[in-house]
């Protein structure tokens, strides 16, 4: 379990990450969901120890990282999966990693061919695409077969295969009871991974809670109706007790039921144009809730 508390850094002037707790338990896929610049990337550095926290502390399994003889064993993470040398092979670079810190030899093996990797194992990793270098990040990650996995950002540069795949692996994980860690900026990415979601903007939490949670609350769904006879339909649909409210020459009737809708008006003898059941997407909801943290906004033409 990883279990933060007022956990801080500033880098000068810039608050990075602001006092945040969390705990991401085992046996489920946490999503950390964020625009860019919201600190995913900061706080995933502090759990592996690669940055130390301005105030508050990160432990991993109740222990600090630092305190790890092991780390690979105790927790794998994909964090900037280019920092590897160039000029060395897969094979190679997971064989040190293997060798400094006192993993098998036979987990190389088992990794590279784990993520696909095992037909070019031998190739300079220089000439590796976005997506090899991906894979080589996540093998190194799972190396030590560690109980707590932490994955920045893990489907970029994949193609639709390899982003299948990486939902796929990060759900065996939890399933065989490790806790895992997945960094994202698309909500519809995370809304088929993730058991459980912490939202981040700005450096501070804004959403901890679980996925179907945040789905029932955030994807609200109304059902569109258009009639000739809107005002008498409105007041038959009000009658039934259902929340109807009027907009531009259309009722928007709360939830999801068009089949009470279409029958009440049929036994008033109203006549319906449009009958649509409309679900706004997670998306949305995911940047309306982060809109106040957004950095960097595009503008069109037209808005400026
Ligand atoms: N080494 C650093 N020195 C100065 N500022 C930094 C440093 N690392 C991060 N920051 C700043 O901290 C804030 C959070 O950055 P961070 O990389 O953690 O965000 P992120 O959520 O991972 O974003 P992205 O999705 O773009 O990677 C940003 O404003 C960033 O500019």
């Amino acid at each position: 379990m990883i279990t933060a508390r007022a956990l801080t850094k500033t880098y000068g002037e810039t608050t990075a990450v602001d006092g945040i707790d969390f705990t991401v338990r085992p046996g489920l896929v946490t999503g950390f969901l964020g625009p860019n610049g919201a600190g995913k990337s900061t706080t995933m550095r502090m759990v592996i120890g690669l940055d130390r926290p301005t105030a508050g502390e990160v432990r991993v399994n109740d222990h600090r990282y630092a305190d790890t003889p092991a780390p690979l064993r105790e927790v794998g993470a994909l964090l900037e999966a280019r920092s590897v040398h160039p000029g060395r092979s897969a094979l190679d670079h997971l064989r040190w990693l293997a060798a400094t810190n006192g993993i098998p030899r036979s987990r190389v093996d088992a990794v590279l061919e784990q993520v696909g990797l095992g037909a070019v194992a031998a190739r300079r990793v220089g000439k590796f695409s976005l997506g090899m270098g991906q894979r080589l990040g996540i093998a190194a990650a799972l190396l030590g077969d560690p109980p707590v996995i932490v994955l920045d950002e893990p489907v970029n540069g994949l193609d639709p295969e390899g982003i299948r795949w990486v939902r796929t692996l990060a759900r065996e994980l939890a399933a065989e009871g490790r806790t895992v860690m997945v960094s994202s900026h698309l909500m519809s990415e995370m809304a088929l991974t993730a058991d459980h979601l912490l939202v981040i903007g700005r450096g501070r939490i804004l959403a901890d809670c679980s996925m179907s949670d945040f789905i029932s609350e955030h994807a609200a769904s109304y059902v569109r109706v258009r009639s000739p006879q809107q005002v008498v339909l409105a007041e038959t649909l009000q009658a039934r007790g259902l929340a109807v409210t009027a907009y531009d020459g259309e009722l928007r009737v709360d939830g999801r039921d068009a089949v009470t809708i279409g029958d009440t008006a049929a036994a008033a003898g109203l006549t319906l144009h449009e009958l649509t059941v409309v679900s706004s997407s997670l998306e949305e909801a995911f940047m309306t809730l982060t809109a106040d943290s957004v950095d960097y906004h595009a503008t069109t033409g037209a808005a400026a």
